[in-house]
């Protein structure tokens, strides 16, 4: 190769590399975080690693052991180190919205994102002028795109810290931080006073909860009567076999990664929303056909949660990512696994959905 053909390869090359660690690293407004930014949450850099493995070695023991009284009063402030952990991660890497949809043929994942977050705002009919709770708000994905949707004004509530100064970030960004409102709390015991919203939703956050009837309850507290009550959840479904230790892996892998003590059977969500007082108008998979598979987006080529890794791994070693980030991201690769198997094989689905009614006073 003569000298001009050397100098023109490695100008190609290297300008390819430029390109691909600002794609990877993507722009902070499309992607919410570039790579380089990434952090652990309010957690320190150097607690990272033991903040990782504390909340690994949680989850990692028996069910039996997670359920235990005094385990259950800690979950919040688990699930809380959980999400200081992974929401830039999220942010990063997925987007905004931290949950799972049904892919749309002929539309990107966040059209898709969007639009079954408006059919969110159309079940319970949210309007202007209402005032709507968002059950786990997260970065507040949702939030925005059913208060631009419905033009109603929402209240959301996450146990996460830092999640709620991501999310009034993006509210201020966005233009919504007017009618969209966040607030750190345990959703087991809000702090709003009764029949105090004209609507609830929540999307995949209760499977976080140690007792589902704890949280419905505090819903249906919380709601004025009359007022509808939509969430989707994840859930193992008839097809899991609890014998079967390929499904068992599964689901216990999901578990893990998502931080969750133990997913419920699908039926239970609608016997648990009547238990505590709900009218249920509808119960359903949103994930069953004609709906497209939500684990298309989370089976990413393998290319690419090596690049993320890559990218991580090299952060980290500069000392620009915390340590811990590896650990994690490596926790999350193995939940993808898991999670996009438990859909494949149907034995699970983040996708079901309950529509309630708080029942109206009688006259
Ligand atoms: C409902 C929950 C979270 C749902 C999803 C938002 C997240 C569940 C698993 C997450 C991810 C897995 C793999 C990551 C990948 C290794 C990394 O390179 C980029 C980010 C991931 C794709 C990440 C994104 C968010 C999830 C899909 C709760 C109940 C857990
Ligand atoms: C997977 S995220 C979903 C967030 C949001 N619904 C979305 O779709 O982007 C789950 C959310 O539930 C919240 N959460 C979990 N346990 C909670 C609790 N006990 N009280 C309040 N929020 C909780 C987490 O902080 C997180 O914001």
């Amino acid at each position: 190769m003569d000298l001009s053909t050397a100098m023109w390869t490695a100008a190609v090359l290297g300008a390819a590399a430029v390109y691909w660690f600002v794609w990877v690293m993507g722009s902070a407004e499309v992607k919410g975080k570039r790579a380089v930014n990434l952090t652990t949450g309010f957690i320190g850099r150097d607690k990272a690693q033991e903040k990782h493995n504390q909340v690994w070695s949680f989850f990692v023991r028996s069910k039996e052991d997670i359920a235990a009284a005094s385990d259950e009063d800690k979950m919040p402030s688990i699930v809380e180190t959980y999400y200081d952990l992974v929401t830039d991660i999220y942010e990063w890497g997925w987007g905004q919205s931290f949950h799972l949809s049904p892919s749309l043929p002929g539309r990107s994942h966040r059209e898709a994102t969007r639009i079954y977050e408006e059919r969110v705002a159309d079940a319970i009919a949210a309007r202007p002028g209402q005032r709507i709770i968002d059950v786990g708000c997260g970065v507040g994905g949702p939030m925005r795109t059913i208060a631009a949707h419905s033009g109603a004004d929402i209240v959301g509530i996450t146990i996460c810290d830092y999640q709620v100064s991501r999310a009034r970030e993006h509210n201020r960004k966005a233009g919504l931080d007017r009618r969209c409102e966040v607030v750190r709390g345990n959703f087991l015991e809000m702090p709003f006073p009764e029949a105090s919203f004209d609507g609830a939703y929540s999307v995949q956050a209760i499977c976080h909860a140690p007792r589902l009837e704890d949280v419905y309850r505090e819903v249906f507290r919380v709601l004025k009567p009359g007022a509808l009550f939509v969430t989707d959840d994840w859930v193992t479904t008839a097809l899991y076999r609890p014998d079967d230790p390929r499904h068992v892996e599964a689901i216990r892998g999901t578990e893990r990664g998502g931080a969750l003590a133990t997913l419920r059977a699908q039926h239970e969500l609608a016997a648990t929303a009547r238990q505590v007082g709900f009218e249920v108008l509808e119960e359903r998979d949103l994930a069953l056909p004609p709906a497209e598979p939500w684990w298309t987006r989370l089976k990413m080529s393998r290319l690419a949660y090596w690049r993320n890794h890559l990218l991580i791994s090299v952060l980290a070693v500069l000392r620009i990512a915390p340590k811990g980030m590896v650990e994690v991201h490596e926790m999350l690769c193995e939940a993808a696994a898991h999670m996009s198997y438990a859909g494949e094989t149907g034995i699970f689905t983040p996708l079901q959905m309950i529509l309630c009614r708080k029942p109206s006073i009688k006259p």
